[in-house]
């Protein structure tokens, strides 16, 4: 059996729908007219793709559940519906829906119809996996394969057991709330609240009150008792993040609460009971903060029962492809976009980056360039000019010395040289490894190492050769 091209057209105003067949039939694809008799929902699944394209009040009229029941029948159909365009908030969000307004434009109705092709097209190569058999997942929230991430859904699953004070520590954007939250989501306490409280974002002066309430009066501006955080998050998951920015008197404050499980709202002498499971971050090397004598060591040690560290994307580049994917069909369905992926040079450069602003970072970029890009492939080119910095790096000639030289000037704001040299390795490892089809023994020797180091490096530094 054949599998052929088929628009189904339905509208009750016979000028517009035989204007829209005539178009479709113009571009090439075969078009069947549904008059008043035809059946709208026994759909020929023989034919593909299947897409109607229908006046919203005629449709409407064969029955207000029409789009539902025709996804009944056949859920990979696509339904472009025009109408006016204050009608498009009564339609339903699913992807598999375009809205066209009315007046129809021919233009902007092949461009809906490219996308709702590549829609198809897309849904028949990848089918979606459910999430349940998705390996790489905690949580349905936190992704990962490297091992590190392994590890940690082991570690996360493991603390929600208990209920013992968890510090969680890691760069900016490694995923420390997502860790916090998933404790809790997998804890005994998951049906109470998970109240999370930025300490870096709250004026010093406001804190406590907002950590442990007020009573009226306590305070200029504290015209009635308001609870804090502890007591909103009572037989809950109190999630303290940037802890290390929290001031000296308070910190104090904080270690009597862990101590004696009660505290005192602002201008109150009542101690009150809780039962709050603490959960701290920081972003700040606390062990260093409790050397320099800015983070208290007691409090530090109560904090720090369970010990979790998120290591920086940098050192799990296997996790790059498979959040891109993720973030990918995220940003896909949020604004109705059609991007198939990035190309597999512009996902080189970007598991070369080294993402200082860790998976933050990857989501926003991810977000900008579906927004931008609308369908297709992402290409080196779309990609902003800070991810393409490996792909600058040429292997220059060896000098005299041995050592390579780098052949980019010094920016005016200066680098990172750390991070720069790492790049650049990375980049002559990956360009050794892509000359000899990936072949190790060959590309150690034109890096002049041993095979056993090549590997040892390809391993430390989480490189792999797709
Ligand atoms: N492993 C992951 N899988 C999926 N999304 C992730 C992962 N790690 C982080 N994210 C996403 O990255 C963003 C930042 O995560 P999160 O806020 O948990 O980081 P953080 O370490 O707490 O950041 P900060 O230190 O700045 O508070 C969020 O949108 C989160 O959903």
């Amino acid at each position: 059996m054949t599998v052929k091209s088929s628009f189904r057209v339905l509208d009750g105003d016979r000028k517009t729908r035989d204007l829209v067949s005539a178009f479709l039939t113009y571009k090439g694809y075969e078009t069947v007219i549904l008059d008043d008799n035809a059946d709208l929902f026994d759909t020929d699944r023989t034919t593909s793709p299947r897409i109607l394209v229908a006046d919203l009040v005629s449709l409407f009229a064969r029955s207000g559940d029409a789009l539902q029941q025709i996804w009944q029948t056949d859920p990979e159909q696509v339904a472009i519906v025009y109408a006016q365009s204050d009608a498009a908030r009564t339609l339903p969000h699913d992807e598999r829906l375009i809205f066209l307004p009315k007046p129809l434009n021919l233009d902007e109705l092949e461009s809906v119809v490219m996308r709702a092709l590549e829609y198809q097209a897309l849904k028949v190569r990848m089918p979606e996996q459910p999430v349940d058999e998705y390996p790489h997942f905690l949580c349905s929230t936190i992704i990962g394969r490297s091992r590190q991430m392994l590890n940690l859904f082991e570690m996360i699953e493991k603390v929600a057991e208990s209920s013992a004070t968890v510090l969680i520590q890691g760069e900016s954007g490694t995923g420390k709330e997502l860790a916090a939250r998933a404790i809790h989501q997998l804890s005994s306490r998951s049906s109470k609240n998970f109240v999370p409280v930025n300490c870096a974002a709250i004026p010093d002066d406001l804190l406590e009150s907002e950590l442990f309430g007020h009573v009226k009066g306590s305070f200029t501006g504290a015209y009635a008792n308001r609870i804090g955080r502890f007591e909103m998050a009572d037989k809950g998951t109190l999630f303290l993040d940037e802890i290390g920015d929290m001031k000296a008197t308070l910190q104090v404050k904080l270690l009597r609460v862990l101590q004696a499980k009660e505290f005192e709202p602002v201008g109150s002498t009542r101690s009150q009971k809780v039962d709050v499971r603490i959960i701290a971050a920081s972003n700040k090397n606390l062990d260093e903060q409790v050397a320099t004598r800015d983070f208290r060591e007691d409090l530090y040690y109560r904090l720090s029962v369970i010990p979790i560290t998120i290591p920086p994307l940098r050192d799990r580049r296997e996790d790059i492809p498979l959040l891109i994917n993720h973030f990918q069909g995220q940003f896909n369905r949020d604004r109705r976009r059609l991007v198939k992926g990035f190309t597999r040079e512009a996902l080189e450069m970007l598991c070369n980056y080294d993402w200082p602003g860790n998976v933050r970072e990857l989501e926003n970029l991810v977000e900008r360039m579906i927004t931008m890009k609308e369908s297709g492939f992402i290409t080196v080119d779309d990609l902003p000019e800070k991810y393409l910095a490996p792909r600058t790096v040429v292997a220059p000639p060896l000098s005299v010395s041995g050592s390579v030289p780098v052949g980019k000037e010094l920016p005016p704001e200066g680098i990172c040289l750390n991070s720069a040299v790492d790049a650049f390795e990375n980049g002559l490892i990956m360009q050794a490894l892509h000359r000899t089809g990936g072949n190790k023994k060959e590309a150690a020797a034109l890096l002049n190492l041993k095979r056993t180091t090549l590997i040892e490096k390809l391993k430390k530094k989480n490189l792999q050769f797709p």
